[in-house]
């Protein structure tokens, strides 16, 4: 398409409703988890989350054009359990960052911001073929989202890091040979924000059932470093997007309102 969207000026999230009018939604992710209107459920409490991943089935990692992605074979994986209904499979993972450090989470707690977010996306496999059918209905997606914070190097992320510099530009793909656990990405402690809302990239589908971790899990700055190296066009092509030469230095949306959806939480 002409001019596809992305993340600067010209084809920002500010420019997303026009070819995508989901995206003016009232059910629109990411939103500024203001931890005072957070109420907890006892039913959250009653049915701890539980999830299974099978770190073999991680098959390969491409540069979306808007960042990176490790796709995986959803056979063998499951979520279950906390806010959801039924079994969701995983389908992706992928991260969103910022310029620098200070900034780079799409979901701000507080007010404050992340240096990065890592979203594990989940289809319901009890109700739906697949992922890309499961993305149109309201109970479609689950998305495990963990805030990113500046701190030691993450050993299971840095397996990303490692096959960066064979993506560098928009649609290279490789196949990731070294098995990544999506579970040792994971904080320590469980607790949890949930809340109805959408997928954060064009056509922002509002399918997704949020799950974001309270605790922050820790990447260091060289490897934040290697995220923005990541190119947005394609090798042999001329940079469409207007950033420093079609450098991926930041790729996360701005809050939407929360408006007048639940927000519950489980674990203090
Ligand atoms: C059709 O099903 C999907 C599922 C996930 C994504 C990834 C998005 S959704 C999110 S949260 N963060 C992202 O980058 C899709 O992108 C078009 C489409
Ligand atoms: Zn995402």
């Amino acid at each position: 398409s002409a001019a596809e969207w992305g993340y600067t000026k010209r084809n920002g999230p500010f420019t997303w409703a026009k070819n995508y009018p989901t995206a003016a939604g009232i059910r629109q992710s990411p939103v500024d988890i203001d931890t005072a209107l957070a109420t907890s459920d006892s039913s959250l409490e009653s049915k701890p989350l539980r999830w299974k991943y099978v770190p073999q089935n991680t098959r390969t990692i491409v540069n979306s054009g808007h960042g990176w992605r490790v796709d995986v074979d959803s056979e063998g994986s499951e979520l279950v359990g906390g806010p959801l209904e039924g079994t969701y499979k995983l389908q992706q993972f992928h991260c969103h960052w910022g310029s620098s450090s200070d900034k780079g989470s799409e979901h701000t707690v507080d007010g404050q911001s992340y240096a990065a977010e890592l979203h594990l996306v989940h289809w319901n496999s009890s109700k739906y073929a697949d992922c890309g059918e499961a993305a149109d209905y309201p109970d479609g997606l689950t998305v495990l989202g963990v805030l990113l914070k500046v701190g030691a190097k993450n050993p299971e992320l840095q397996k990303v890091i490692d096959l960066i510099p064979s993506i560098s530009h928009r649609g290279e793909k490789t196949e990731v040979k070294e098995a990544i656990d999506p579970a040792k990405m994971l904080p320590k402690t469980l607790s949890y924000w949930t809340y109805l809302g959408s997928l954060t990239v064009p056509p922002c589908n509002e399918s997704v059932t949020w799950i974001l971790f309270k605790e922050p899990v820790e990447v260091s700055e060289e490897q934040l470093a290697a995220f923005r190296s990541l190119r947005c066009y394609k090798r042999g092509e001329e940079c469409p997007c207007d950033e420093v030469d079609g450098l991926l230095i930041s790729n996360y949306r701005p809050t939407l309102p929360l408006g007048t959806r639940e927000l519950r939480e489980c674990g203090s």
